[in-house]
């Protein structure tokens, strides 16, 4: 039987953990995550958080073990397309795409080796934790390979003598350099994602749901936007508008101690850059001020 209180899975330690708890907690859920407990619950709302290993998220939720889960798209591909060789359950929505876990799953070949394009790889052992990923896409270019499953320490494998290419998660591509590696091909641009269960939820959890949604989209465009306030010469007014990102609709109010000049308000959803605040001094703008919003609702 499914309990009433809205269960999430989220990372209990990891790249992804601290984002998903500040997210939620932006979301004005309140939880204390002191200890080891594996389970959480909210004080404040209907909702349990599970704490586990991000491998397990997509399972627990293509078994409809818990509502909710955050992970990693290229963990979530994985799992589907192992799940769904296996002929077990692998089905999921996905609710939205968050802003944080960027990154890109790559093959990274030795960095002195010639590298011309996928065939290339013919024939050579590739040391991942991805292999459903890496099989799909070597398929897609008819290219044979050898795979070598490592949980951990992948980039270190040509060295070690157990593969002659490695593919695994990049972001700066720091950890390829220190391990003289080179980044080859890009075979998974990933971000975090908030998924659910296929199925029933009860008329509670579903509003329960919608609502995190709101404030979820909320909390995000805060996040993207900023508060942009500064005075202007009037006759500038067109040409300044012209600088500021998303400033379609800005307030302008008359300054009371100086008639040549007006004040200017906008929510951008871009971050103002130090160049463009430049650009708007040597226009005559002054007193520029660049806000971070809290919260947004339209
Ligand atoms: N360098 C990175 N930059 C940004 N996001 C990353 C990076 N490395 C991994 N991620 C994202 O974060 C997810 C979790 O990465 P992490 O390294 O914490 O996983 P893990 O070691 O498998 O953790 P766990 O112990 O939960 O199994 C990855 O699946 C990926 O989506
Ligand atoms: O391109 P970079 O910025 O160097 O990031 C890439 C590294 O980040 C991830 O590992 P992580 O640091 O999360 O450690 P783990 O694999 O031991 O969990 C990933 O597995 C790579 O090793
Ligand atoms: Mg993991």
């Amino acid at each position: 039987m499914q309990t009433q209180r809205l269960r999430i899975a989220i990372q209990k330690k990891g790249r992804l953990s601290k984002e998903c708890q500040d997210l939620f907690k932006r979301c004005g859920i309140k939880f204390n995550l002191m200890g080891e407990r594996l389970v959480v619950h909210a004080e404040n709302m209907p909702i349990d958080l599970l704490l586990v290993r991000d491998d397990d998220i997509p399972g627990l939720i293509m078994d409809g073990v818990v509502d909710l889960g955050v992970i990693g798209e290229n963990e979530l591909e994985e799992v589907g397309l192992e799940r769904a060789a296996l002929n077990e359950p692998c089905e999921y929505t996905k609710l939205r795409r968050l802003d944080f876990g960027d990154c890109r799953l790559s093959i990274a070949v030795d960095k002195d080796e010639q590298y011309n394009g996928p065939q290339d790889l013919h024939g050579k052992r590739i040391a991942t934790t991805y292999p459903q990923l890496v099989k799909r896409y070597m398929d897609e270019q008819g290219v044979e390979f050898s795979p070598c499953m490592l949980n951990g320490s992948v980039e270190v494998a040509p060295r070690a003598g157990l593969a002659d290419a490695i593919c695994d998660l990049v972001s700066t591509g720091a950890t390829l350099e220190a391990n003289g590696l080179k980044e080859a091909e890009v075979i998974l641009r990933s971000k975090a994602v908030l998924i659910q269960r296929t199925g029933e939820f009860g008329k509670d959890k579903q509003s329960l749901i919608e609502r995190i949604l709101t404030r979820m989209q909320g909390v995000i465009q805060a996040k993207e936007s900023k508060y942009i306030m500064l005075h202007a010469p009037t006759e500038c007014l067109d040409q300044i508008k012209a600088l500021l990102p998303g400033a379609e609709d800005p307030t302008v109010l008359p300054l009371a101690a100086d008639k040549s000049r007006v004040a200017v308000h906008l929510v951008s959803s871009e971050n103002l850059f130090w160049e463009t605040m430049e650009q708007l001094k040597e226009l005559g703008a002054s007193s520029i001020l660049v806000l971070p919003i809290e919260k947004m609702m339209e």
